[in-house]
């Protein structure tokens, strides 16, 4: 059995990426990474711990699983299996609606809201605005409220359907739906088909489903001059710019890039006529 925290790394390092290894060490004793070379000549007390944690890795489950917390924009959420774990590409989304938005209160909406990672994030860097977060899954709702009081931050909840129990209109919606088709399976990670939630992952109509049920009544939902924002399939820009086109046709539409260069993201300017 290891020794050290060095020797126990060393063992680790023959099933899993030394990235791997060190976020289990780190957030296991709540290390930084500098703390974490500080301790590895100390003489490690819990290697079973360690030990579980680095051979679940290695048998397939999500890394973020297996530790219950997952990083998303400098801040800790907690993850499992009710809610997908945050993706770097929707922090490239929360930088798009920053950049777009003023500071001055803002009435927001998080359609999908899973973890809460847009809309605890969005909170907390706009703390003015008043943020509602929606998910059709209660237990993914259960995790959001659980992350939005870790985070120190008020949010509203609304179990709905897409539109269905939202009542007001928004300055500002916000969604990253399931966008995958049933025919992407093949070509999918196993970790993430086997532990990430389905309800999550997976829309009909070639993964257009959320999007076409947003767009049949953003008109309503939209406040005039209010923006939306979405995360796209990198191939479905195209259809998801002209659902929101053909929703509300006054409205400049664009097709995003992430910092892959693949369409990511839709943005909806709701702009109105300046009456004469
Ligand atoms: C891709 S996850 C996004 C989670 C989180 N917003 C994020 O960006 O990490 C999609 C979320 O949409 C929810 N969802 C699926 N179908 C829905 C529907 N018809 N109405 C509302 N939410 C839905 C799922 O439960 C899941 O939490």
């Amino acid at each position: 059995m290891p020794n050290t925290y060095f020797e126990a790394r060393q063992w680790a390092f023959s099933y899993l990426s030394e990235a791997d290894v060190n976020l289990i060490l780190m957030t296991q004793h709540k290390w930084s990474y500098s703390q974490l070379i500080l301790h590895l000549r100390d003489t490690m007390p819990d290697f079973e711990d360690f030990k579980t944690a680095v051979l679940r890795v290695r048998a397939g489950e999500p890394v973020q699983y297996v530790l219950g917390e997952a990083q998303f924009f400098g801040r800790t959420f907690m993850v499992d299996e009710r809610v997908l774990i945050p993706r770097l590409e929707t922090e490239e989304l929360i930088e798009l609606i920053l950049n777009d938005s003023p500071i001055t209160i803002q009435n927001v909406l998080d359609i999908g809201t899973g973890s809460g990672a847009i809309a605890v994030t969005l909170k907390s860097e706009r703390p003015a605005w008043e943020i509602t977060a929606s998910d059709i899954s209660a237990a993914a709702l259960a995790v959001a409220q659980q992350n939005a009081a870790n985070n120190d931050v008020k949010l509203e909840f609304i179990a709905s359907d897409v539109f269905t129990n939202i009542t007001e209109s928004y300055d500002i919606i916000v969604s990253n739906p399931p966008y995958i088709a049933a025919s992407e399976t093949d070509i999918m990670d196993q970790n993430v088909l086997d532990y990430e939630p389905h309800l999550a992952l997976f829309a009909d109509n070639d993964g257009l489903a959320i999007y076409q049920a947003i767009a049949r009544q953003l008109a309503s939902y939209l406040a005039p001059n209010g923006r939306a924002y979405f995360e796209i399939g990198l191939h479905q820009g195209p259809a998801v710019a002209e659902l929101m086109q053909q929703s509300l046709p006054q409205a400049q539409v664009d097709i995003i890039k992430d910092l892959s260069n693949h369409d990511r993201m839709i943005r909806v300017f709701n702009k109105q006529e300046k009456e004469l």
